[in-house]
């Protein structure tokens, strides 16, 4: 197992600049070099000055194709949607170049939206060139839900490139998330977290083996990819 690496910055304003940097490089490297780039991100609360530093980055965002990592079941225009979140502080000034990949489809189920969202999908060249997760304060990550419904195929690393649908307790709604395959691997895994309750929560989960009460572990201790977590008070 490969130690995460533990970036800490003095505050939220600090290490959304400087993550912004890092993900500009990475992705502005990858168009350099292929032409294109890719770029999953997560919604909830804390990503969003991180989102609005990163908007207005020098990049040639025409190139760069955005999706979420994970998506609720609601439309573009609920106000739970991170594809919503994303519109309103990502997709903006010089970043409203870029081409965003929705996991959210109008169907009359998830498991067909997951099943549209994968076939969407496709469009994006594996692996990702750069992933940020969050991560709750019960250990989930993307929408790897402690007991979640498909919770043991999202997290099988053999499994296939692939949105799942998931539903669980603690999700208020119907999840769309990528397969842990899908994530671990990417050029740059950001695991974003603020505040110290956080702190203490990634502490627990270090410490422990049981993914299923805290899927968190599934990334801390198998993804292929390093993990750098980014983290301020
Ligand atoms: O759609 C979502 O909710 C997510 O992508 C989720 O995995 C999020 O990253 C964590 O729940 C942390 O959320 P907060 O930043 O709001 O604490």
């Amino acid at each position: 197992m490969m130690e995460p690496n533990l970036h800490e910055f003095s505050d939220g304003t600090v290490l959304a600049e400087k993550l912004a940097d890092q993900v500009a490089h990475r992705l502005a490297a990858a168009v350099e070099a292929r032409g294109e780039a890719s770029l999953a991100v997560s919604g909830g609360s804390t990503p969003k000055r991180f989102f609005q530093a990163l908007a207005n980055r020098d990049i040639d965002w025409a190139k760069v194709t955005v999706t979420l990592v994970d998506e609720r079941f609601v439309p573009a225009d609920h106000p739970r949607s991170n594809h919503l979140l994303v519109r309103e502080n990502l997709l903006q000034g010089k970043a409203a170049a870029a081409h965003f990949i929705p996991l959210y489809h109008d169907r009359p189920s998830v498991e067909e939206a997951a099943q549209a969202a994968t076939a969407a999908a496709k469009a994006i060249s594996p692996p990702f060139d750069v992933v940020i997760l969050g991560m709750g304060g019960d250990g989930h990550t993307a929408s790897f839900f402690p007991h979640g419904s498909t919770l043991n195929e999202a997290l099988d690393a053999a499994g296939p490139r692939s949105v799942l649908p998931m539903e669980a307790d603690g999700a208020e709604e119907p999840r769309l998330t990528f397969s842990f395959s899908s994530l671990t691997d990417a050029g740059m895994l950001v695991l974003h977290i603020e505040g110290q309750s956080k702190k203490d929560v990634l502490a627990k989960a270090q410490e422990g083996t049981n993914e299923t009460e805290m899927p968190i572990r599934a990334v801390l201790h198998r993804a292929s990819s390093p993990v750098d977590i980014y983290w301020a008070p």
